[in-house]
């Protein structure tokens, strides 16, 4: 079997042009309400919807790749790269990194693409790492870049990238191309879909192809959209993981990728829906905090903050009166007290009965919401 990149016209990939004005135009349509909602809520809400939004798309993005990270490590070190205050938690080289490559994303998303910034991701990601040859730098062992999976006694290759000693031709290809898109005003959703694909079919870098490759992506969204909010493109993806391998092992032996152009362009626009419920949380938790900061105990306070610090999915299986008191340091008898004043308030809304008790922020509403 010929590789995709052995193809005579390698890398001039073709599509149906008429299948993306639908999408092109949903793409702008919602980062136009997305810019809108944002003049409703103040600079301070706008910034903890950017800490948010990274926060998760970092931690999505190397979900994708079976890694969990720590969600307080991650914020912390994008709220210190941000300039922001830090509860002076230290995080793991893991969160650091990849939280560096998101703050950088948006500080640089105006910029061309270089390869010294690809480097610089690189380095951020990898940082940590003692097992790879090239760190900053692209894949240079002799060995082919192959993607395997299975039985480790029964591998099967579902792609096998350019030899090394053709990384920098090719990627000084690409990132023309990148640029060049950029310039050509092509539809965003199209370049966003291309420069994803064409990222990993080069497969330049011994790990970190796939995250690189995101953030590739949502720069490109952030060109299209004008605007240095993220799409969230990770999260989407990271809902049906299987479809997005299925879409790549479909994509990797055709120069027509139509096909894989459809399936980015609806993760796109799931992606946007699911940044427009983020702005609905942001906001809700605003007024929230708004409406009871005078009505609520510090102990009750304090159990609010750490059940919005879930995000949109909300605390797993809802509130038991066992985490209030573990969360508050408090008895069980100030538990039962502060929890009821809670629902009479209307902070938290009670369901199920006697042990089976569980409390939900009334936000939660918008959170089922989520893709
Ligand atoms: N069949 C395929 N053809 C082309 N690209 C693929 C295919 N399957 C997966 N990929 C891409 O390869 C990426 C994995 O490459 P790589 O391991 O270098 O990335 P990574 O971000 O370091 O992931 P990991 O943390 O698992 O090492 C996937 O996230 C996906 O984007």
């Amino acid at each position: 079997m010929k590789w995709i990149w052995q193809l005579p016209n390698w890398p001039q990939f073709t599509f149906d042009t008429s299948k993306f004005t639908h999408f092109e135009r949903e793409f702008h349509r919602n980062a136009g309400v997305i810019i809108g909602s944002l003049t409703a809520v103040s600079a301070d809400e706008v910034n903890e919807l950017r800490i948010t939004l990274l926060s998760n798309e970092a931690l999505d993005t190397s979900k994708i790749e079976g890694e969990l990270l720590d969600r307080d490590s991650v914020q912390s070190s994008i709220r210190k790269q941000l300039g922001l205050q830090t509860d002076g938690r230290r995080a793991g080289p893991k969160e650091t990194g990849v939280a560096q490559m998101m703050v950088d994303l948006v500080r640089s998303y105006q910029e061309p693409l270089t390869q010294e910034h690809l480097f610089l991701w690189h380095k951020m990601i990898m940082n940590g790492r003692i097992d790879l040859e090239t760190i900053g730098g692209y894949r240079a062992h002799v060995d082919p870049m192959q993607i395997v999976s299975g039985r480790l006694d029964m591998p099967k290759v579902y792609y096998e990238a350019p030899p090394s000693d053709r990384m920098e031709v090719e990627m000084n290809q690409y990132i023309d191309w990148f640029n060049r898109a950029a310039e050509a005003q092509i539809p965003t959703v199209v370049h966003a879909g291309m420069a994803h694909l064409y990222f990993e079919l080069i497969h330049p870098f011994e790990d970190g192809n796939g995250r690189i490759g995101r953030t590739i992506a949502e720069k490109a969204l952030a060109i299209g959209a004008r605007q240095s909010l993220i799409t969230s493109l990770s999260s989407a993806i990271e809902q049906d993981k299987k479809a997005y391998y299925q879409a790549l092992e479909r994509a990797n032996t055709s120069l027509n990728i139509t096909e894989w152009l459809i399936y980015f362009s609806e993760k796109i626009l799931e992606a946007q829906v699911y940044v427009q419920t983020m702005i609905a949380f942001v906001v809700h938790k605003a007024r929230y905090l708004e409406t009871y900061s005078t009505q609520l105990n510090d102990r009750q306070m304090k159990v609010a903050l750490r059940l919005f610090q879930e995000g949109l999915a909300g605390f797993k299986g809802g509130l038991s009166a066992e985490n209030y008191i573990r969360i508050a340091k408090t008895s069980r008898a100030t538990t039962t007290r502060d929890l009821a004043e809670m629902v009479e308030l209307g902070a938290l809304r009670k369901q199920g009965k006697l042990r089976h008790t569980r409390y939900y922020l009334p936000i939660q509403e918008v959170a089922n919401k989520e893709p």
